[in-house]
């Protein structure tokens, strides 16, 4: 049977060599497969309807070029189905979480001459409610300061509008009281900021969870144990230097399952999914283990 590849481009990703990069990548993929189909996003919700259309056509495999929101909206057109095809990308965004976590080049053109389809690894993939992430779901005050990054300030600040962002935030601190089931335990958590890891890189900080492998099958759980201003500064630097075991500071916990409320039933908090403004809660989150095959 003919193998067939799908590309998908975010063309808004990328900068000025994003059309020499896609040319590249379209080359690459002929070397490999008998049919390359290359289709380009206009806007939210494309790539996952792309990745899902090609996965119900029973195409090999589904390639994605862009940040990690497209990753994320690809990924998404892909692990409801039974039958999923393998899974590549070419990192274009200024983050490139996954890509870090994978240990891929993150200069695409290298990304693309490196593209070997001999070589692929499970995947782990979490489930918020009924979508799909790959990466990491915060809930707090950060990323409540997250979400209201404008996308103009994104573009021309990159990680910095996010870090200004944050420090403001921080200095208005709100603390929520969280109610957790997790694994079937109870737990009750005050803090500021929760944040549920699948990989070591987050927000661009490569060690943040030096445990978290791609594929070992957990959630990783780390929360500022904030009561004050202070207790909040002092975990900054453990959050950058990366968490791998509770601290005076830091709460750190693996799990495969939860369900996350806030005490106060009428307060409003959403949630950030992979650096986009994802549910608000309740929400439940798993992990599904290798669910998805990616080229790495
Ligand atoms: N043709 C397009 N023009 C403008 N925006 C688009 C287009 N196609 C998709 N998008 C938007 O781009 C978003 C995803 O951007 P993505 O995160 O992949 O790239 P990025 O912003 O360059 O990466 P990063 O966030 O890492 O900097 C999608 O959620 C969608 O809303």
């Amino acid at each position: 049977m003919k193998k067939r590849v799908l590309l998908i481009v975010n063309p808004s990703s990328g900068g000025e060599k994003a059309r020499s990069y896609e040319d590249l990548a379209r080359e690459k993929l002929e070397t490999i497969f008998d049919e390359v189909i290359v289709k380009h996003t206009e806007k939210s919700g494309d790539a996952t309807a792309f990745a899902r259309g090609a996965a119900e056509e029973n195409y090999h495999s589904v390639f994605v070029m862009g940040g990690d929101g497209t990753v994320n909206e690809g990924i998404n057109g892909l692990a409801e189905l039974e039958n999923r095809p393998n899974f590549g990308f070419f990192p274009l965004g200024t983050v490139n979480d996954l890509a870090r976590a994978l240990g891929m080049p993150l200069d695409p053109e290298k990304a693309i001459n490196q593209l070997d389809i001999a070589k692929t690894k499970p995947l782990d993939i979490g489930k918020i409610n009924d979508h799909y992430f790959m990466n990491v779901v915060a809930i707090g005050t950060l990323p409540e300061a997250i979400n209201n990054v404008e996308s103009e300030e994104k573009t021309k600040w990159g990680k910095l509008a996010y870090f200004i962002s944050g420090l403001k935030e921080v200095m208005t601190t709100h603390f929520y009281d969280f109610q957790l089931m997790i694994d079937g335990e109870e737990l009750a958590i005050k803090s500021s900021t929760l944040v549920i890891g699948l990989t070591n890189s987050i927000g661009g900080f490569e060690n943040m969870l030096p445990h978290a492998k791609v594929d070992d099958g957990m959630l990783h759980l780390i929360y500022l144990k904030d009561s004050s201003l202070v207790d909040t500064l002092k975990a900054v630097p453990e959050l950058v230097t990366g968490v791998s075991d509770a601290s005076q500071n830091v709460g750190y916990l693996t799990f495969k399952e939860a369900k996350i409320t806030l005490a106060d039933s009428k307060a409003e908090l959403s949630t950030n999914v992979d650096g986009d403004e994802g549910a608000s809660l309740p929400i439940s989150v798993k992990v599904l283990p290798s669910h998805v095959t990616v080229y790495a």
